[in-house]
């Protein structure tokens, strides 16, 4: 019953040509393959395959590994279709392999700019690709959409996705396909950008539909009633300036009954209310679930998990759908953990909140008021346009992008949970500042530089897997992890939860106890959410290593306890496989025996940490602390030290460095360097 009934035309057809409307809506029929984003359009990320279960799960070998070209943060879901997956790697570039074998059938490489990296808040990742009726869809970093042909790789048709050139709009998200159209959304709500997502004739590249989450120009009618709507609850005129948010950068799901699709929204652009909205209102449709109508992106109804948001609490975890007995009734839901830290449980055919609690520790809300469905807000303890704030979570969420899977042989939902606090201080009056820049409406981001202060930031940074039962609204187990930034998950029939972490492993834990019961190596810290298929009666479980995103980027100097080196594969795992691991390649990370003196006086080591942190910090780690994915510049040896100008004016562009000529000044870049080299020897007296 597992296997798809054998038909003639199959293997002789072109390669996923019967992916359609059809055999997607019964994808959780045929588990032998992995053809959306989220498993099926409900993203549970449940496979029926049993093969594998608790009894053998122990004798799990590398069937074959597949070493991607770029070693920077890997977060794609393969999709397997018919014996072949499609996957993706760093800057969007596609990769369809025999997914017995790994063997390379083909490769497109979209040749996104590599300077580009810099307009993106979390790196030149990518979620992974769409596969319909023949053909397979990645949206590019640079905010193409591209249609390949699934047999070749050669592309079919492309377009472009973004509105406004002048903002730094990107794509990371996997594209989802629904009654012939693909749908994209994009990034951008950390650089000021205003959300929307597009749908596109998946044989054509033709425009179907685009719903806008936040109001447009203050000065021009409202497009639509939706956002006529939501116009109300924004005030002043900032927001259009400051781009407004709501970026639709991750999650979506569909539920084909209902002919609802379900889009997740993102954060406030700036996060400082104050500076974005007056400091008032519930800034729709921002951190909400919104349901819209395929066929033509009308809204049909939305919920706010955060009303009015300045904390970056994006709704774009993922979208889980399933059926559930609540109080003795089966219920059609919508589940989310987002970075909020509450559980939401919706009846998704009207967005009426069932029930929210707490899977996490969060003080900027005590509770959310069932009778209202929103939440009690700690105003004092949470408002940091007050002041600053130790706020919980902070803006990496007490989970974030990493996958979460509902499993309905357990009930139990898996979330990679984190506990990652952070000191928000405001700048009231920011304003847009011009394309590529973070700006978040706060002064400079700064992580501890003395190490009794760093030490205890670490341990604060805490990372579990927890089983949660989403109708108790309570946790059933967790396994604690160094770190936050753990990887997404995977549940199975055979009783079994896998998931890759932040030490550098894949495992598999017991579906109902958390006990482990499988780990092996992956050289790498492992973020992107494990997939399992079948071929040829053989079950296969995939796991996309590459460590990356935004914590090693920006948060270097909190991932102690992580794996951090970058080695970007694909790990795929059968029972007896036997296979080998290559070494981990080791990189040269020694702090130079002579370090450049430090010139600047106190002042200007000042001025260099605030330029520094608001220019580099997003890249290469705040307070210079890097985490392993792009160079610690505390290591950085004469050779670079003399060339610093030049390379901060563009040397190595074709390296993915971008020019800061015309954005800082000589003395400017001066002051950078002498806060680098300050921080150079801190390190260097530290060892
Ligand atoms: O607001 C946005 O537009 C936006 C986009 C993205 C992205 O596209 O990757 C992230 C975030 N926000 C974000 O808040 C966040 O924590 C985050 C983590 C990551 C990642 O890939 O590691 N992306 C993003
Ligand atoms: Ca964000």
């Amino acid at each position: 019953y597992f296997d798809r009934a054998p038909s003639d035309s199959s293997s002789s057809s072109r390669p996923a040509a019967d992916v359609g409307a059809a055999r997607l809506a019964a994808a959780d029929g045929e588990p032998g393959n992995w053809m959306t984003h989220g498993g099926t359009y409900q993203e549970q990320r449940f496979s029926r395959l049993d093969r594998i279960n608790q009894d053998n799960v122990g004798r799990l070998g590398l069937a074959w590994t597949y070493k991607l070209d770029l070693d920077r943060g890997v977060e794609a879901t393969p999709i397997v279709v018919d014996g072949v997956m499609y996957t993706t790697g760093p800057f969007s570039m596609v990769y369809a392999l025999d997914a017995r074998s790994g063997e390379l059938l083909w490769k497109y490489d979209p040749g996104v700019t590599k300077t580009r990296a810099r307009d993106g808040c979390c790196g030149p990742v990518n979620r992974g690709v769409a596969v319909w009726q023949g053909k397979v869809y990645v949206g590019a970093y640079d905010g193409r959409l591209i249609a390949l042909d699934a047999a070749t790789g050669e592309p079919v048709w492309s377009v472009d996705t973004l509105i406004d050139k002048n903002r730094s709009y990107t794509v990371t998200g996997a594209p989802r396909v629904v009654k012939g159209k693909v749908i994209i959304g994009n990034g951008g709500a950390e650089f000021g950008v205003r959300g929307y997502i597009t749908a596109y004739d998946a044989d054509t590249g033709k425009q179907a539909w685009r719903f806008f989450t936040v109001p447009g120009d203050p000065a021009k009618p409202p497009e639509n009633e939706a956002m006529a709507r939501a116009r109300e609850t924004w005030f002043g005129d900032q927001y259009w300036k400051q781009g407004g948010g709501g970026t639709v950068w991750d999650s979506m799901a569909y539920d084909p009954e209902l002919d609802l699709l379900y889009i997740g929204t993102g954060n406030g652009s700036l996060w400082n209310r104050q500076a974005r909205s007056d400091g008032k209102g519930d800034n729709l449709y921002l951190s909400s679930i919104v349901a819209l109508r395929p066929d033509t992106g009308e809204y049909v109804w939305h919920y706010q998990t955060t009303p009015g948001d300045q904390w970056d609490f994006t709704a774009t975890q993922t979208i889980t759908l399933a059926d559930l007995e609540i109080d003795g009734e089966m219920r059609p839901v919508l589940m989310q953990a987002p970075k909020n830290g509450f559980y939401y449980v919706l009846d998704r055919r009207t967005g009426e909140l069932i029930s929210a609690e707490k899977y996490a520790p969060a003080n900027w809300a005590e509770r959310v008021d069932p009778a209202t469905g929103r939440p009690v807000v700690n105003q004092d303890v949470a408002d940091w346009t007050q002041g600053p704030r130790l706020l919980v979570p902070g803006p990496l969420g007490a989970h974030n992008w990493q996958p979460m899977s509902f499993s309905p042989d357990t009930g139990l939902a898996y979330i990679p949970v984190q506990e990652a606090p952070a000191m928000m201080v405001p700048d009231n009056d920011a304003t847009f500042r011009g394309k590529s820049r973070f700006q978040v409406g706060s002064e400079p981001v700064a992580l501890p530089e003395d190490a009794d202060t760093l030490a205890k930031t670490v341990a604060a940074y805490k990372g579990r897997l927890v089983a949660w039962d989403p109708v108790a609204q309570k946790e059933v187990w967790r396994q604690p992890f160094p770190s936050i930034w753990n990887g997404g998950v995977l549940s199975t029939a055979g009783g079994l939860v896998f998931q890759g972490n932040v030490t550098g492993t894949v495992a598999a834990y017991d579906a109902a106890d958390g006990d482990k019961l499988w780990e092996a190596p992956a050289n790498t810290g492992v973020v992107a959410g494990p997939v399992t298929y079948e071929v040829d009666g053989e079950q296969y479980v995939t796991f996309m290593a590459g460590w990356g995103g935004v914590f090693p980027l920006a948060f270097g100097g909190l991932a102690a306890n992580a794996k951090v080196q970058p080695e970007a594969r694909i790990l795929t795992y059968k029972l007896d496989g036997d296979a080998t691991l290559p070494e981990p390649r080791r990189r040269a990370v020694a702090v130079p025996e002579a370090l450049p003196p430090l010139t600047a006086d106190a002042a200007t080591v000042d001025q260099g940490r605030d330029l520094y942190n608001d220019n580099c910090g997003l890249c290469h780690g705040f307070s210079a602390m890097g985490g392993g994915v792009v160079p610690d510049l505390r290591y950085m040896d004469g050779d670079t030290h003399k060339a610093f100008p030049g390379i901060v004016a563009g040397l190595y562009q074709d390296k993915g460095m971008p020019s800061f000529a015309g954005r800082l000044t000589p003395e400017q870049v001066e002051a950078i360097h002498q806060y680098v080299i300050k921080r150079a020897h801190d390190l260097k007296d530290s060892l």
